[in-house]
């Protein structure tokens, strides 16, 4: 069964951020994925959740001085403190609110030994301290030819390079199906072959990043593929409505709960 979660990132974006859960329950979704809860007292996210019979299923690890153009610090050799203090309030948000996974961001950084190793150490930190909440540490993959020059891994194999050197089971990739058909197309067979790997899924169209529907990649065939390979995690609805989020939801009715909607 496809089950989808709402980005509230990235949708509703005219409501602010916890009214953003009743317009996702409302909209027919039994799950919510966002960036960073770390603005809201855990227990309010927590509270509007429950409300809304939503279960959290991803967000970030605090990722550095995102509005001034970080994205991610796990790879940066100076910043390994604030890194693992990230670890730690990223555990305290994903213990009050439920949540089993968390995405862990490397950062915009050369590929050097110096930074790799620090990704790594830093990996194994978070993976070592998550593992004891039963909470897996996600690695993405991010396209660099649009949305993250220099971001510290752009494909699978790099990604999956990192993971393996950590060698801790609950670390796991996060494939993020927009950022792939950039990078190197090929879904429906890499999501096969890597299918035991991934720990949870995010789609959008492309060229754009909006809708399903709204690019190149054929959405209802790939879904079906996905669902006939058993995958029973979670796909994030990272994308950005090209208007209305409801009015854009027309894809997805297949996947939401009707009762809701
Ligand atoms: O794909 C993305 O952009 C997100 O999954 C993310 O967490 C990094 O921006
Ligand atoms: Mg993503």
């Amino acid at each position: 069964m496809v089950k989808l979660a709402a980005n509230l990132s990235m949708m509703f974006q005219d409501l602010p951020f916890l009214d953003r859960f009743d317009a996702a329950e409302a909209a027919g979704f039994s799950g919510v994925e966002f960036m960073f809860p770390y603005d809201t007292d855990p227990a309010d996210v927590a509270g509007r959740a429950r409300k809304c019979g939503l279960e959290v299923v991803l967000f970030n690890l605090p990722a550095g001085d995102w509005a001034g153009g970080e994205r991610g610090i796990a790879a940066l050799p100076d910043r390994v403190e604030e890194f693992r203090a990230g670890v730690t309030k990223g555990l305290d948000y994903a213990r009050a609110l439920g949540c089993p996974r968390l995405h862990l961001m490397a950062g915009k950084a050369p590929a050097s030994a110096e930074c790799r190793s620090t990704l790594i150490a830093n990996i194994v930190h978070a993976a070592e301290l998550a593992a004891a909440d039963g909470v897996e540490i996600l690695i993405e993959p991010i396209n660099t030819r649009v949305d993250i020059p220099g971001y510290f891994y752009g494909t699978t194999d790099d990604a999956l390079s990192v993971i393996d050197e950590a060698a801790r089971g609950n670390v796991r990739l996060q494939y993020d199906i927009y950022h792939m058909q950039i990078m190197e197309g090929d879904l429906a067979r890499t999501i096969e072959r890597l299918l035991p790997r991934i720990g949870h899924m995010q789609l959008a169209d492309n060229p754009g990043r909006a809708e399903p529907g709204s690019g190149e990649i054929n959405y209802p065939w790939l879904l079906s593929h996905i669902d006939a390979l058993g995958y029973d995690g979670w796909i994030g609805c990272e994308y950005r409505p090209a208007a209305d989020t409801k009015a854009g939801l027309g894809w997805a009715q297949p996947y939401l709960n009707s009762r809701r909607a």
